[in-house]
């Protein structure tokens, strides 16, 4: 079975994502590591973000058994994968692994923009996980505060305003609710009960529970 979450920044898909992978015993990817991972490599080699062609080498050399995942969640690497992201020649090159990882046997959970869409428009189940700018800001807040990192909740807000703004509105696979997904806002609802409803769906579409 494949289960496909998309959604747009820190709305906890990749949350939901993990907790439903533990639950069914599938292996999970989350494909914001891979554009991070490109965004990272770009900051510190000083690539330009107009150089289309050193970044499609940098999402090429990319090996996604050694990703950071620690690393790669710090602030200034979500704008960065952002901007890499909205470059086609990149996603061609990613584009590969993630359908592997996709079809690999058993199934698979995997979590992103355009995995209903691009990635795995055959899932069994695609979830579109959703909140409102300024929960999904606190949220992030939170996080970044308890790895002790000196931002403002403001300085939050803009951040994932602009980058749902480049991601939805890029040519290349842009964020989207794919027409089958179930739409998941989990605007009021703490981690476990965003999860449960999660869970909810899955045994409904596939009658595991
Ligand atoms: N329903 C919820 N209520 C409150 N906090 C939540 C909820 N779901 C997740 N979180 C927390 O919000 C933060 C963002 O969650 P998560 O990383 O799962 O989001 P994401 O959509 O995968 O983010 P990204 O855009 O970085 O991929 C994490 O600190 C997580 O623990
Ligand atoms: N399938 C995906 C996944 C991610 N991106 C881009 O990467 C950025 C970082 O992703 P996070 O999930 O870690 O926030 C995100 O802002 C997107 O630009 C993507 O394009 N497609």
């Amino acid at each position: 079975m494949i289960i496909a979450i998309d959604g747009p920044a820190a709305s906890g898909k990749g949350t939901i994502a993990r907790a439903l992978a533990a639950h069914l015993g599938l292996p999970h990817l989350d494909t914001g590591l891979l554009y991070r991972a490109v965004g990272a490599a770009a900051l510190e080699a000083g690539v330009a973000f107009e150089d289309t062609a050193a970044l499609a080498a940098l999402a090429a050399g990319l090996d996604s058994a050694r990703l950071d995942a620690e690393a790669l969640k710090a602030g200034p690497v979500g704008e960065a994968a952002s901007r890499v992201a909205a470059v086609p020649a990149v996603r061609e090159k990613l584009l590969r692994l993630q359908k592997d990882f996709a079809g690999q046997r058993g199934g698979a959970v995997l979590d992103g923009r355009d995995i209903g869409t691009v990635i795995a428009p055959q899932a069994q189940l695609k979830i579109f996980v959703t909140a409102t700018p300024e929960a999904r800001a606190e949220r992030r807040y939170q996080e970044l505060a308890r790895r002790g990192e000196a931002v403002t909740f403001e300085q939050v807000l803009a951040d994932i305003e602009m980058r749902d703004a480049r991601d939805s509105g890029r040519a290349s696979a842009p964020l989207m609710r794919a027409s089958d997904a179930v739409l998941l806002d989990n605007t009021g609802l703490d981690r476990d009960a965003s999860i449960a409803a999660a869970l909810a769906l899955v045994a409904d579409r596939t009658g595991r529970s």
